[in-house]
């Protein structure tokens, strides 16, 4: 049985992950964190008494394993920090971390020997969607990005986004984007390594990105669409065992596939 806290559980994604996590026989929750917890809201979600809540970082006090974390960019480096020094495994899915923090976890993660997973995108079409991307790219270097999300996303450009662009850029290199004059700033996008990202941001979406090859005369479109926060569960029911036992961080779900 592996013992799991979830940061950020009343949240759209944390109660996904909280239902998850009852749901499958090899899962306890034993935690939930989420800064001002109230307690209309526990009712609604069926808690059982047994499970500690916490509403500061200071105070958790658990026999965790692993330590599912789907809160806002501003938290994530600080609640892994915490658990990798505590010796629970972390599965992170919140995004905007920098590389920056992520190396410096690595290192904490390889000094106490306490692994885990950090997946910019849980959801199996993403992964797939990347991976095609990536092969795309040897052969068609023109690319763009277009990300579109739910209006209440904190960041831009999406996590999967940035990790797309980061895949594509190892096959292709860094090259400049099109110089284009912009009379309307801003309106060719933001841009790594070259590679232009959109951010659509509207009601009604998820998740959802759309990779655009162009080549002389002839262009490649690969897609994805998230329909549902359920799509992400399957990855995350994958990546808590592999934490549980990793003694490295592991950057991305299709390492553990
Ligand atoms: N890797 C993946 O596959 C996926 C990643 N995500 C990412 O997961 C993150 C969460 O997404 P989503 O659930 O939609 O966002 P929500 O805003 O719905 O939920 C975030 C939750 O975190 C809580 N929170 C705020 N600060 C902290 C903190 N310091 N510690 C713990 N919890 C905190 C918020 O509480 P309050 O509202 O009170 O501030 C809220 O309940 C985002 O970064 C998103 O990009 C989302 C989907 C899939
Ligand atoms: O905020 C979201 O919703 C999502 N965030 C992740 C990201 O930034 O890529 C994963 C997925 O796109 C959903």
């Amino acid at each position: 049985m592996i013992k799991v806290l979830v940061a950020g559980f009343m949240g759209s994604m944390g109660q996904k992950t909280v239902q998850m996590v009852n749901k499958n026989n090899d899962f306890e929750l034993v935690g939930a964190y989420n800064p001002g917890i109230d307690t209309v809201h526990l009712q609604g979600m069926g808690m059982d008494d047994r499970v500690k809540l916490f509403a500061n970082l200071d105070d958790i006090d658990t026999d965790a394993d692993v330590w599912i974390d789907f809160t806002v960019p501003g938290a994530a480096f600080d609640n892994a920090k915490f658990a990798i020094e505590h010796g629970i495994h972390p599965v992170i899915g919140t995004s905007g971390m920098t590389d920056d923090q992520v190396a410096q976890l690595s290192k904490l993660a390889e000094e106490k020997q306490v692994g885990g997973i950090l997946a910019p995108n849980f959801g199996i079409s993403a992964v797939l969607l990347m991976k095609f991307a990536k092969e795309a790219a040897k052969y068609m270097p023109g690319v763009e990005i277009i990300e579109m999300h739910h209006d209440d996303k904190l960041d831009a450009p999406s996590g999967t986004a940035l990790a797309t662009a980061k895949m594509i850029a190892e096959v292709r290199g860094k090259q400049d984007a099109p110089t284009t004059e912009e009379t309307l700033k801003g309106v060719r996008g933001g841009d790594y390594d070259g590679i232009k990202i959109h951010s659509v941001r509207l009601p009604g979406y998820v998740a959802h990105e759309q990779v655009l090859f162009g080549s002389k005369g002839e262009a490649l479109t690969i897609r994805q669409d998230s329909f549902d926060r359920g799509s992400f569960m399957s990855g995350v029911e994958l990546a808590v065992p592999a934490a549980a036992k990793a003694t490295q961080l592991i950057v991305g779900l299709e390492n553990i596939m």
